[in-house]
């Protein structure tokens, strides 16, 4: 069976990155710029499915380095019950593939017009939110065809960072950035690696995700895609929120795969998944720490190490599929656009 489309973009990764570094260079500056000035007290995002999880990384990339508050909209608040928030001088955050759902477009207007810096970051150029934010900082990752995101949702995690880079003059980030496109592409080779993974949950029919911090909006991700691509019952947890009640589902025997981190949330996150083992959890890791499971490269910072861990978990998602005989590109009743209000 040749590769389904969903690899195929799964592999466009690194130049999808290096483009988006080399075209958005002199957008990213003005949008630091702008920030700079205009001071936002605080932070909101706006966004569905995959980029909704992508602003979950964003969150705490930009709580972390900025100590920007960052709050995630509840759509409906504005488009089904009328209110109109308050985001005079917020930072507002909207991120879409297509830039086509309704309830992203009219929520980013409603924030414009109210006094906020609004800010999208949309792959479809000429779409209705890049009309409707004040700034737009394309993607850049050429037509998406396949219904599962994968290199629209790299290219979300990666699209801000150069912002965030200039406005805490990161030098080490923006260094790490430049060498992300050949990070990924080390990452693609861990096929063999991320198929045999994957042949070991084909029986599963949940799947529980674990990371903190940086890495949870990626476990996030991944609890979506498996549900996506595999039809696979998958949740995301925080490590520390699954020992709150969660935990019970071992006794049952549910699998977990457990994102490892290189950043300051890793030796709580390596404690609690050393107490998961100890209470005999069936328990694979993915990421760069040393003894992972599957071992992503070391990126050199917190921020870019989490696209490559969610560049492997895809190569895991696309193969588990596969092992199962499923299309990932045929998920039943899913189409590539998604409009909501
Ligand atoms: N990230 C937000 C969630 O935090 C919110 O709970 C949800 C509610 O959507 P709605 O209010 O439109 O029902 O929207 C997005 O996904």
């Amino acid at each position: 069976m040749p590769d389904p489309q969903m690899l195929k973009e799964t592999r466009q990764a690194p130049e999808v990155v290096a483009r988006q570094l080399r075209e958005n260079a002199s957008l990213t500056a003005k949008i630091a710029q702008a920030i700079a000035e205009r001071r936002p007290p605080f932070a909101v995002t706006v966004a569905r499915g995959s980029s909704d999880h992508a602003c979950t990384v964003l969150k705490y990339a930009i709580e972390t380095g900025l100590g920007l508050p960052v709050a995630s909209l509840g759509p409906s608040v504005h488009t089904l019950y009328g209110a109109k928030l308050n985001l005079a001088g917020a930072l507002v955050l909207a991120v879409s593939q297509s830039g086509a759902s309704p309830d992203v477009v009219e929520n980013v207007r409603m924030a414009r017009e109210g006094g906020a810096l609004t800010v999208a970051l949309v792959n479809v150029e000429d779409s209705e939110l890049a009309q409707a934010a004040e700034f737009t900082l394309p993607l850049r990752c050429g037509e998406e065809k396949a219904v599962a995101a994968t290199k629209s949702f790299i290219a979300s995690l990666t699209a801000f960072l150069p912002v965030l880079a200039q406005l805490e003059g990161d030098k080490s980030l923006n260094a790490a950035l430049n060498q992300l496109p050949e990070y990924l592409a080390q990452t693609l080779e861990l096929k063999a690696q991320a198929a045999d993974l994957a042949e070991r949950y084909r029986f599963a029919d949940n799947l529980i995700l674990l990371a903190r911090g940086l890495n949870y909006g990626v476990a996030q991700e991944a609890a979506l895609k498996l549900k996506e691509t595999n039809g696979v019952h998958a949740e995301a947890y925080s490590a520390a929120e699954f020992s709150h009640g969660p935990k019970r589902l071992l006794v049952e025997g549910v699998p977990l795969l457990g994102f490892t981190s290189a950043d300051a949330a890793w030796p709580a996150t390596q404690q609690a998944y050393a107490d998961l083992q100890g209470s005999r959890a069936d328990l694979r890791t993915l990421g760069p720490a040393e003894g992972s499971t599957l071992r992503t490269p070391a990126t050199g910072h917190p921020l870019t190490d989490p696209v490559c861990s969610a560049l492997a978990f895809y190569l895991f998602a696309a193969h588990l599929a596969l092992h199962k005989g499923l299309d990932p590109d045929q998920p039943p009743l899913l189409s590539k656009v998604t409009r909501t209000r």
